[in-house]
């Protein structure tokens, strides 16, 4: 697999970048955009959060899907039986966010998403014709002022020992969207799998950036760019006591856009929805 960190300052990055896309459904970037304060004092807010009862206040909402999803809630990734270990918040411009927290989320929000807009001119300039060919629209429109893109705040809670048998911080899953872009988060455990099976340990200081694509993209490319199969394994040892936080920003095409002969980005994300039990 190769799966080497590309230098989003390097002249040949949109060639390296997409071609890991392609061979991999993973792309790992250094040297971008994305301010490292940023992401450093949003890590260490939200931990605050998460360990504040006024995370109750904000109660997701079952309609919109903005808000705090308790552990007790959390969703059961397609295809398993056991809840995940964590517990997460969906902020979406629009949405229910508390008042002291919501700028920066907001700044990340703008910045990431104008880089996955650079990201996706990339994909598409570095995509074979006939691949590019089935795009009903530039990739980069179809999530231009998006209302649907979804950031995600994850807390994954220490180990206890008290966990269901077998549960992990995230079960092996493929995302929803087109494309989504994750710092890398405060702690290792993500893991990508490989087409014999195995699993592989996504690389990745603090400070890069990784970015896989969804359901949603593979659908649009009639598979060229995979949607990759990943998960985030339980810590050992030492490493259980702590906490890990990631901020996964998923980028969701606007309702209406066509993806491919079978589905519009709504039609695909409703049976999804329902299918993860959330809704
Ligand atoms: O926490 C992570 O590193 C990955 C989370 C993830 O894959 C997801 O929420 O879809
Ligand atoms: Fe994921």
């Amino acid at each position: 697999m190769m799966l080497s960190v590309v230098d989003y300052t390097a002249e040949n990055a949109a060639l390296e970048f997409v071609t890991s896309l392609h061979e991999t459904g993973f792309g790992v970037l250094k040297n971008h955009p994305i301010q490292k304060e940023l992401l450093e004092s949003i890590y260490k807010n939200w931990a605050g959060f998460f360990a504040s009862d006024e995370k109750f206040d904000y109660q997701f909402n079952v309609e919109t899907q903005d808000g705090f999803f308790p552990i007790t809630v959390s969703e059961t990734a397609k295809g398993n039986s056991l809840k995940d270990i964590k517990e997460y918040f969906h902020y979406y411009p629009w949405g229910q966010v508390p008042a002291e927290l919501k700028q920066e989320l907001a700044d990340y929000y703008q910045q990431a998403n104008t880089l996955a807009a650079t990201l996706l001119d990339w994909v598409e300039k570095h995509s074979p014709a006939d691949v590019s060919a089935k795009f009903s629209i530039a990739l980069s429109e179809m999530i231009a002022q998006s209302e649907r893109t979804l950031l995600r705040i994850l807390h994954y809670p220490p180990i206890t020992g008290d966990e269901e048998l077998g549960a992990i911080r995230a079960a092996a899953h493929g995302d929803i969207n087109l494309l989504t872009i994750l710092p890398a988060a405060n702690a290792s455990g993500l893991q990508v799998q490989l087409k014999d099976g195995t699993w592989y340990d996504v690389p990745g200081d603090f400070g890069c950036l990784i970015v896989n694509i969804g359901d949603m993209l593979q659908e649009a490319s009639g598979g060229y760019y995979p949607s990759t199969i990943h998960r985030v394994i339980n810590p050992e040892g030492q490493d259980k006591t702590k906490s890990r936080i990631s901020l996964p920003l998923f980028l969701h095409p606007n309702a209406d856009v066509v993806l491919s002969e079978r589905y519009t980005a709504d039609e695909y994300l409703q049976e999804r929805l329902r299918e993860l039990g959330v809704k």
